[in-house]
């Protein structure tokens, strides 16, 4: 009797290893040795060769969906071809392996699922938690990163339980092809809690559980878990959280902060790269951080975190604390947020507005809107994270642009499908005078003869250096003082001052620029107390700490 196995032998090991795997880059010496003798064609490739097969490959892809599926099966193929592709193409393909099309790929990843990539962690089999990581066979010193998310808001997306792992890979990615974040070290997390989303709930290829998210104690005990189990395997991992509802992210990073390494991405790491964009726009403007009026339009876990560091600028740089508090306004679904309104998230208490204060705004249907808010309160900085595509109307915008000069508006809500306002509209309707920045990434936009470059206020642009920089310095907290320094040193990598200037670095030196963010976040980390690592030259130690695309000499053995 034939043996199906003789005419159909497994691939080897190596070749299914994306950490190990070189494919046709492995040498005749090294097929030997690996036991792949007669198991890939004659031809030996370099990795630049590769490089150029496979970013033809993708550019073949009929959509950018496809084109993330392509990268994700190379990713799970050959990490370092993958991210050689990746670091050559940065501006090109960031938009496809993250936001926006990452958004895409999360809604349809129990469709297009190929193979798993991370550790997915069942509240209905919390006990498992030891068991899962181990898997990995990893020590305690080898992991630097962990990425999770329970995916309750995904981007701007919503609720999209299990398919969220890939925003925990996406984020992971970012830290690879921006700072050279070893991805050796790293792990993709979900915290399946359920999904309230009912169209997965009665999808039939749908991966995750089938039952409504678990909240109160026993989600809470289940997140202490991870906590506790993640940190214990890994005590030097930074533990990433993603994409969590405005109910419990805030709750957990407060809750947790002091005792486990926590960086709330969506909280922090928009709250600092939102101010090194408005550190920019205000070397233009002429108005002094202490003096900005800020109009937060969709008051969550993004739009109060970016609220709160920018008040912290405004109070370092001479406010005292109430009237820097005063100068926030949040509009949400209810309108402008008052004092005496019921159901107000406690987060949002310290910014609500004195009823007597607003006795004589006009309301519509019992609400102030965000045109009311934008005409009384005449704000110089107005900021989207509403995901409601489309409120900064030509209204808004023009009556901003008649109570400042140069008005800031930042509609940063992500994906493309949620943004506030394009900047082209943007643009026309100040005249030019807005100082714009987005959370996607846009072309150029030209008006009245000049080129505007639009800077992207998305975290990738900053967490991939603040991560590195943690990493290096050891830090046990993610401090204050690491977040601000993060944002002034993305912040002084651009001069706003030229006409249509950008008021952020490109995406294409984003390797250079998060080894600078990193060099100020280890000092920081230093003055702060909360290094556990002095290096002696701080950039060349960043520098060194970065994982570079390439066939290392004895890695394939
Ligand atoms: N550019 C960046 O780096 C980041 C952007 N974001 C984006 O910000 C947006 C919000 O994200 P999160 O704060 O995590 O979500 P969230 O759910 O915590 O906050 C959204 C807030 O907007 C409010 N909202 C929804 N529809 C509204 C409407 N029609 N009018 C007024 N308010 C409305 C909600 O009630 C909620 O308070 C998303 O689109 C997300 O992609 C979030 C994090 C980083
Ligand atoms: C960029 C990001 O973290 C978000 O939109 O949630
Ligand atoms: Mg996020």
């Amino acid at each position: 009797m034939t043996d199906s196995h003789a005419r159909t032998p497994a691939i080897p090991g190596v070749l299914v290893d994306p950490l190990r795997n070189r494919g046709v880059a492995f040498t005749p010496e090294e097929r030997e040795a690996l036991g792949l003798t007669g198991r890939l064609p004659s031809g030996v490739l370099t990795l630049d060769r590769q490089a150029q097969r496979a970013y033809q490959q993708m550019q073949a892809q009929s959509s950018d969906l496809a084109k993330n599926v392509y990268l994700e099966q190379l990713h799970d193929r050959n990490e370092t071809l993958y991210f050689k592709v990746l670091t050559e193409h940065l501006a090109e393909l960031l938009p496809i392996v993250y936001d926006p099309t990452v958004g895409e790929a999360i809604e349809k990843y129990s469709h297009e699922y190929r193979r798993p990539r991370g550790i997915f962690l069942s509240v209905d089999r919390p006990d498992d938690m030891e068991k899962a990581f181990a898997t990995l066979q990893l020590g305690p010193e080898d992991v630097d990163l962990i990425v999770c998310t329970d995916a309750e808001e995904i981007l701007g997306i919503g609720d999209w339980g299990v398919n969220g792992i890939q925003i925990s890979v996406g984020k992971l990615a970012v830290y690879t092809a921006a700072a050279g974040i070893d991805p050796r070290r790293v792990v993709p997390v979900s915290l399946d809690v359920g999904t309230d989303r009912a169209s997965l709930q009665e999808d039939p290829l749908y991966l995750g559980n089938r039952h409504p998210r678990v909240r109160g104690a026993d989600y809470d005990a289940f997140i202490e878990k991870y906590l506790e189990t993640a940190s214990s395997a890994f005590p030097d991992a930074l533990l990433h959280f993603e994409d969590f509802g405005p109910s419990n992210a805030r709750r957990i990073l407060e809750q947790y902060g002091g005792r486990y390494r926590i960086f709330n991405d969506d909280m922090q790491g928009t709250g600092a790269i939102t101010l090194a964009a408005a550190l920019s726009a205000v070397k233009v403007s002429g108005v002094r951080m202490r003096d900005q009026k800020l109009v937060v339009f969709g008051a969550g876990t993004a739009g109060v975190g970016i609220a709160d560091q920018l008040r912290d600028t405004m109070i370092r740089d001479g406010a005292d604390a109430e009237h820097a508090a005063a100068q926030v306004w949040l509009v949400d679904k209810q309108g402008l947020l008052i004092g005496d309104m019921t159901g107000l998230r406690d987060f949002q208490q310290t910014y609500a507005r004195d009823p007597a204060e607003v006795a004589d705004w006009e309301r519509r249907d019992g609400q102030v809107s965000l045109l009311e808010t934008v005409r009384r309160v005449e704000p110089t900085i107005l900021l989207g994270t509403s995901t409601a595509h489309g409120a900064f109307t030509r209204e808004v915008v023009e009556a901003m642009s008649e109570g400042t000069e140069r008005p800031i508006i930042f509609p940063i809500s992500n994906p493309t499908s949620r943004i506030e306002a394009m900047p082209a509209d943007v643009i026309a309707w100040s005249r030019g005078k807005a100082l714009v920045a987005t959370g996607i990434p846009v072309e150029p936009v030209e008006y009245d003869g000049l080129t505007y470059r639009i800077g992207q206020a998305n975290n990738a642009l900053l967490y991939p250096g603040l991560g590195l920089g943690t990493i290096v310095s050891g830090a046990s907290q993610v401090t204050a003082g690491m977040l601000l320094a993060a944002a002034r040193a993305v912040a002084d990598q651009v001069d706003p001052s030229g006409p249509g200037a950008s008021l952020l670095p490109p995406v294409d030196d984003l390797r250079e620029s998060s080894a600078i963010t990193a060099t100020a976040v280890v000092e920081a980390a230093l003055d702060d107390g909360v290094a556990t690592s002095k290096p002696v030259d701080i950039e060349e130690a960043v520098r060194q700490a970065m994982w570079q695309p390439v066939y290392t000499d004895g890695a394939a053995a």
